[in-house]
């Protein structure tokens, strides 16, 4: 199952500088090893926003939760999740 999820982060300004290093540093490693596995398909940064727009290829929803509340930023983030269905129109054969 598709899904399109938009993430928007507000970390604290009061967090130290070393804990926003670590934090960052677990959720590049968390997400980059989500996008190796072909979970984590597409994600782009939303110009002029600390905001992303991705694409998850999960199971179901549950997994999908579990990905989203396992990020590292999850509580710093506002995350709106949109399911996705192949469009009749579409030519690519990964677009399902
Ligand atoms: O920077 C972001 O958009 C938030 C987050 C999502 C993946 C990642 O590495 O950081």
């Amino acid at each position: 199952m598709l899904f399109h999820v938009t993430m928007d982060v507000n970390i604290p300004r009061d967090l130290s500088a070393d804990d926003r290093a670590e934090i960052l540093a677990r959720e590049k490693t968390y997400s980059q090893d989500l996008q190796r596995q072909g979970t984590w398909r597409h994600i782009w940064r939303i110009a002029g926003h600390y905001a992303n727009v991705s694409i998850f290829d999960v199971r179901d929803n549950a997994e999908l939760h579990d990905i989203l509340s396992g990020l590292p930023l999850f509580p710093f983030m506002d995350i709106k999740v949109t399911p996705l269905l192949r469009h009749p129109s579409a030519i690519r054969d990964d677009d399902r």
